[in-house]
This record gives structure tokens, C-alpha cells and sequence, in this order.
């Protein structure tokens, strides 16, 4: 069986091994689980990195959470201040000044230094209060970041693969530079989409840092193994090219050959540095490219485009639990999108599949998707214009660029927004929509909050409280006639975690369309009745995100073995447990073998410990 292993699959074997944590220690008393622990696990190290090296080290760096002994052993007796604080305390502290900031991008500044300093520190202070944060270190905030960043650039986070560094060597020499080898996630952009702020060059490195802090915060994937990555072809945004701060090449976007010889390159030097295995997520592309990469490279890489296949799972889960309170199929509503890119086209051909295993044919489920983007409704009068993904949605109606008119004549059950146009759901097309639909579904996807097509407020109230709503970004609850409505996050946040999950530990070939589904399908069926019945939310709580990404890591799995997708041999026994073994862990590990039990109530070093209080402020 071992013969089978390829040689990243052997480095993988022994390096996820070193991950175990205690807290995750399986059960030895059963001989299987013996068998595959002693397998898959090697002996602790002790850190290589000693003194004033071991601190500047965020990967290893505890602060005053050294021990005594660990201090004295590790050359840092002195470097630090002698009180000792455990981990839950530097924790309280962080989220105490945090919660000081006078707003938003204080906040992401202040998560950005701590992650550069103390990462096991930052990403519990994440997990601890994912509500509260992810809206900092994800959308919204993370746009702001990204519209700000060459004045608030610190660190380097991430690598940069420019136009001029086009070739494989070039290329494979800059992704040796990286100061970890067992890279096995790379979340990639060319930053011409950052949400829907449009062309930011490379200030949308932000985007892929905040992806990948999702991958550790959301699925437990390790961060050393995550490698943010923006390609550097120009931008065509004349604001970034006059701005002083700007941190990219001065010179409008490269399109055509010399572009696309650049993301093959890209893909050949990633996958010969790092494995075959490694998975590469595309995030935030153009419109001209993100669906001809995705096609590309689907069969021949371990790739997804998180805006077209993470989107349309997350939407497809979205639709399918509000089923359950419209009690209609979703191959009996009909959809209206605004919007027509990567996203909303991605969610449309996600809805035909799910229509065709409700039993309709592909022609049938396309009749009940209408699609709307800049130049108006998509109708049989543009087929010569349109590109083939959409000639299957052209509809033989009047051409209007008015959604209310295209809502008033389709009475659609759902309307869908990704096109970037913040309040396109003016209240007249909300109320249009109640008016049709005892429950209507409204999503408002569009990112950041500024851009959303509508927000909670006005869909709660233009439909009396009826309205399923979701957005991409975060809403306050909303309180209406003395119920209380908590919006969900139709985001892609609550697929890309695990399916990377499942992608990295079973080291998959590539990921079929099919997989997203039935992740939208797992999520779905996540959200609890007291959710929809007494919330209208039609998404699981956020904090559910981390075991729903173990769950959805176990369906990619099965499914790649099935298929003869997963690389990892043997497949191990016990699927769940083989995850949650390799799950990151956010405790200090124990650096030495030895650990000296500091008394850490002693007045002698001068600690007054708090009194903790919870500090998540996540909710029901
Ligand atoms: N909630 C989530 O998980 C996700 C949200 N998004 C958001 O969706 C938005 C769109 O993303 P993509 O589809 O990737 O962008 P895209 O650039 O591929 O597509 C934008 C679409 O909007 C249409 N549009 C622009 N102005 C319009 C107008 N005035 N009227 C009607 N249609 C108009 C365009 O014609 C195009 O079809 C972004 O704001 C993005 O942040 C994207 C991915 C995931
Ligand atoms: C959520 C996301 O991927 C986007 O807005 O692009
Ligand atoms: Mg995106």
C-alpha cells in the first residue's frame, strides 16, 4: 500500500503528523486507531529557532506565555517581562483594546501586527469571538483595508508574482523564497475585482490574507500551509496609479497571451514547488478571465473559483433552506437575477443542476432563471452579443434595463443580487416582490456592505417582516413590530473552508462541480428550525462554520476516494477522526519536552490575574 505513495504524499504524511494536538488525542485502546495514529504521527520537535529569533517567530511565539523553563531553555530569560500571562489572558487583553479602536480599520491594523507577532495568539483571539472579528478581518473591513492599503502596509503578508517575472524559473525561484516548503493551500488574485470595489491592483492582496485566515479561523486548516498569493499584471484603476502609497508596477493592466502565459506559469511553478496536490483558489478575478481560467485549469488542477463554485453553494444552500418555509421546490420557483458575472452565473447553473435532480430537464430549469445585468434584461433580441454561458437564460421578452418591470412581469419567488450596485432593490421592487410571495427570498450579496443591493432594514420592512433575506455582508438583527429578524451571511465563507479542508488533507487531483453541491446541500440542512422559524435566517450561525467545514471535509473526501480523486493512501478508516486529528489547534504547544509548572497565582511575579469573562459575543 506505502509503494502507492507519491513523494508529496510522504512529506505530507510525516509533516501532518507533527500537527496532532493533545487536546485532539484519539482513543489508543482501539487497535485501528493505533494502527493509523502510529502511521500518520512522528515524534514532537523541539523548535530550531532559539533567543530574540524565537519571538520575532509568530508561528512559535507565545509572549508571556513562555514558561519559566521554557524562557531559560530557549536563550529568551530576560527578553521578556518576568510576569507570566497564560494565553486566555493575552487573549482578554487583545480583545479589550480592540474593542477600544476608535472603528474599523484600527481594529484590522491591530489584528494585522498581532498576527505578525503571536499567530496562535491571533487566530484564538478569531475563533474565540468569530462574529464580532470575521466582519474585521473579512468583509466589510477587509475592503476598506484593501482601498487603504499602501498607507497602512506593515508586514509583507503573501508573495508577489509579477508581469515581469514571467517564466517558470522566475516564478518557481520567488515561490522558493517562501519561508515555508509544506505549502498545500495558495489562495490566488490579480486583484481586478476586490469585492465590488473594482480594479485595486495589488492592494487585493488583502483579499487572499483574509481568505486564507478564514482557512485556519473556519476549517482548522494549519497556517503554515496557506500561501497568499497576487499576480501583478498593472492596473487600469488611474486613481492607484497616481497614488503615492501605491505598493504595485505603475502600468496599465496586460491582458491577452502574455496575461494568460503568466497564471500558466504561475500554475506549473506552483505545483512543481509545492506538489501536484497543492490547491490553488482563485478569488477575485475580472469578469474576462475568472470563468475561462476556472475552465482551464478545473480538470488538470486542484483549483476552484471561490466567486463562481464557493458562491453558488453558498446560494444554492441559502434557496434550499428557505425552501423549508415556502415549502415549494426550488425547481418550482422562479429566479431573477441582477447581475451577471461569475457569481450570479455561477449560482444560475448551480440552481439548473439542483432543478434537474428535482426532475426538470436542463431547458425547463433554464426557463425559470431570468438573468439581468448592465445592459438589461438578457433576452433572445442579444444572443449574438452574449457569451455561451448565458444564450441558454435568453428569455423571448421585451429588452428592459428595468427590474421592476422584469419583477412585475417574471413574479419571481427569489431575487438574487451580484452586480455591484448598492440599493438596485429600491423599496417599489421589494414591496413588488411581497406582494407576489407570501414569504419572498431576497439576497442582497453584493460586497462590501456599501455595495449591497438592498439592506436587512429595508427588506424587512417593505415586506411587513415576510422577506428571507440574506446579504454578503454582515447587517445588525433587526427589530420589526416586536420580532426580532437576524439576517443571515449568504457568503461563501461557509463552503470554501471545508471543501479546502477536504482538499488539502486528502491531497485531492482536482474538484468536481459536483462537490459543491453537496456541500450547498450540507449547509442547508445545518440551519435549524429555530433559525428559520424564529429568526427568518436561512444560514447556520457563523459559529457553526467550524464544525460544518469538518463535515463538508468529510463528504469531499468520500466522494474523492470514490471517484479516485484523493491521493492520500491508505484512505484512512475513520475519515472524522483522521480530520479532527489534524485540526490546527489554537493552544500554546509545549516547546520543549519538559515543561516547569509556573505558579501562576504567585504574588512573587507580580501578575494580577483578571477576572475573565467570556469575551465571544456570539449569540444564538
Ligand atoms: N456573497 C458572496 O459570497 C459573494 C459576493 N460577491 C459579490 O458579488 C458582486 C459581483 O461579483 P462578480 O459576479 O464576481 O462580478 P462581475 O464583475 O463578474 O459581475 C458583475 C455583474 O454585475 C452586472 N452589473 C453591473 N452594473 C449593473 C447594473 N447597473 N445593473 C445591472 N447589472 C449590473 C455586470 O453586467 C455583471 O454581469 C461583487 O460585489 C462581489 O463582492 C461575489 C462573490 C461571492
Ligand atoms: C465574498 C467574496 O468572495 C466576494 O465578495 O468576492
Ligand atoms: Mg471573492
Amino acid at each position: 500500500m506505502l509503494s502507492r505513495l507519491s513523494p508529496a504524499s510522504i512529506r505530507r504524511l510525516s509533516s501532518t503528523a507533527k500537527c496532532c494536538s493533545d487536546k485532539n488525542e484519539p482513543d489508543f485502546s482501539d487497535p485501528k486507531t493505533l494502527a493509523l495514529h502510529k502511521m500518520y504521527r512522528p515524534e514532537r520537535i523541539t523548535p530550531s529557532k532559539r533567543g530574540i529569533d524565537l519571538l520575532k517567530s509568530p508561528g512559535l511565539n507565545k509572549g508571556m506565555a513562555f514558561s519559566l523553563h521554557e524562557r531559560q531553555y530557549l536563550g529568551v530569560h530576560g527578553l521578556l517581562p518576568p510576569a507570566f500571562m497564560t494565553e486566555e489572558q493575552q487573549a482578554y487583553r487583545i480583545i479589550t483594546k480592540l474593542r477600544q479602536q476608535p472603528d474599523n480599520l484600527a481594529k484590522y491594523i491591530q489584528l494585522d501586527s498581532l498576527q505578525d507577532r503571536n499567530e496562535k495568539l491571533y487566530y484564538r483571539v478569531l475563533c474565540d469571538n468569530v462574529k464580532e472579528l470575521m466582519p474585521i478581518v473579512y468583509t466589510p473591513t477587509v475592503g476598506q483595508a484593501c482601498q487603504h492599503f499602501g498607507f497602512i502596509y506593515r508586514n509583507p503578508k503573501g508573495l508577489y508574482v509579477t508581469i515581469n517575472d514571467n517564466s517558470i524559473s522566475k516564478i518557481y525561484q520567488i515561490l522558493a523564497n517562501w519561508h515555508t516548503e509544506d505549502v498545500r493551500a495558495i489562495v490566488i488574485t490579480d486583484g481586478e475585482r476586490i469585492l465590488g470595489l473594482g480594479d485595486l491592483g495589488t492592494y487585493g492582496i488583502g483579499i487572499p490574507v483574509g481568505k486564507l485566515s478564514l482557512y485556519v479561523a473556519l476549517a482548522g486548516i494549519r497556517p503554515e500551509w496557506c500561501l497568499p498569493v497576487i499576480l501583478d499584471v498593472g492596473t487600469d484603476n488611474t486613481e492607484l496609479l497616481n497614488d503615492p502609497f501605491y505598493t504595485g508596477l505603475r502600468r496599465k493592466r496586460v491582458r491577452g497571451p502574455e496575461y494568460d502565459t503568466l497564471v500558466d506559469n504561475f500554475m506549473k511553478a506552483a505545483t512543481k514547488r509545492f506538489g501536484r496536490d497543492t490547491l490553488i483558489q482563485f478569488e477575485d478575478f475580472g469578469n474576462q478571465n475568472a470563468y475561462r481560467l476556472l475552465d482551464r485549469y478545473k480538470g488538470e488542477y486542484c483549483m476552484f473559483n471561490d466567486d463562481i463554485q464557493g458562491t453558488a453553494a453558498v446560494v444554492v444552500a441559502g434557496l434550499l433552506a428557505s425552501t423549508r418555509v415556502t415549502k415549494k421546490k426550488l425547481s418550482q420557483e422562479k429566479i431573477v437575477f441582477l447581475g451577471a458575472g461569475g457569481a450570479a452565473t455561477g449560482v444560475a447553473e448551480m440552481c439548473v443542476r439542483q432543478m434537474m435532480d428535482e426532475g426538470l430537464t436542463e431547458e425547463e430549469a433554464c426557463g425559470r432563471i431570468y438573468m439581468v445585468d448592465i445592459e438589461g434584461l438578457i433576452t433572445t433580441s442579444r444572443i449574438k452579443s452574449l457569451g455561451e454561458r448565458h444564450v441558454k437564460f435568453a428569455k423571448d421578452l421585451p429588452d428592459t434595463k428595468n427590474l421592476l418591470e422584469v419583477v412585475r412581469t417574471v413574479k419571481p419567488g427569489a431575487l438574487i443580487g451580484a452586480s455591484t450596485v448598492a440599493g438596485a432593490f429600491t423599496e417599489d421592487i421589494i414591496k413588488e416582490m411581497a406582494k407576489n410571495n407570501p414569504r419572498p427570498i431576497i439576497f442582497a450579496l453584493s460586497n462590501p456592505t456599501s455595495k449591497a443591493e438592498c439592506t436587512a432594514e429595508t427588506a424587512y420592512r417593505c415586506t411587513n417582516g415576510a422577506v428571507l433575506f440574506a446579504s454578503g455582508s454582515p447587517f445588525e438583527n433587526v427589530e420589526l413590530n416586536g420580532k426580532l429578524f437576524k439576517p443571515g451571511q449568504g457568503n461563501n465563507a461557509y463552503i470554501f473552508p471545508g471543501v479546502a479542508l477536504g482538499a488539502v488533507l486528502f491531497a485531492v487531483k482536482n474538484i468536481p462541480d459536483k462537490l459543491f453541491l453537496l456541500a450547498a446541500r450540507m449547509v442547508a440542512e445545518a440551519v435549524s428550525e429555530k433559525s428559520l422559524n424564529t429568526y427568518s435566517r436561512v444560514y447556520p450561525r457563523l459559529k457553526d462554520i467550524r464544525e460544518l467545514s469538518v463535515k463538508i471535509a468529510v463528504e469531499v473526501g468520500e466522494y474523492c476516494y470514490r471517484h479516485d480523486l484523493a491521493t492520500l493512501h491508505p484512505k484512512p478508516e475513520d475519515m472524522e477522526m483522521f480530520i479532527r486529528q489534524n485540526l490546527y489547534s489554537v493552544e500554546y504547544d509545549e516547546l520543549i519536552n519538559k515543561t516547569y509548572e509556573w505558579p501562576a497565582k504567585d504574588s512573587k511575579h507580580g501578575f494580577p490575574v483578571p477576572v475573565l469573562r467570556r469575551t465571544s459575543m456570539d449569540e444564538e
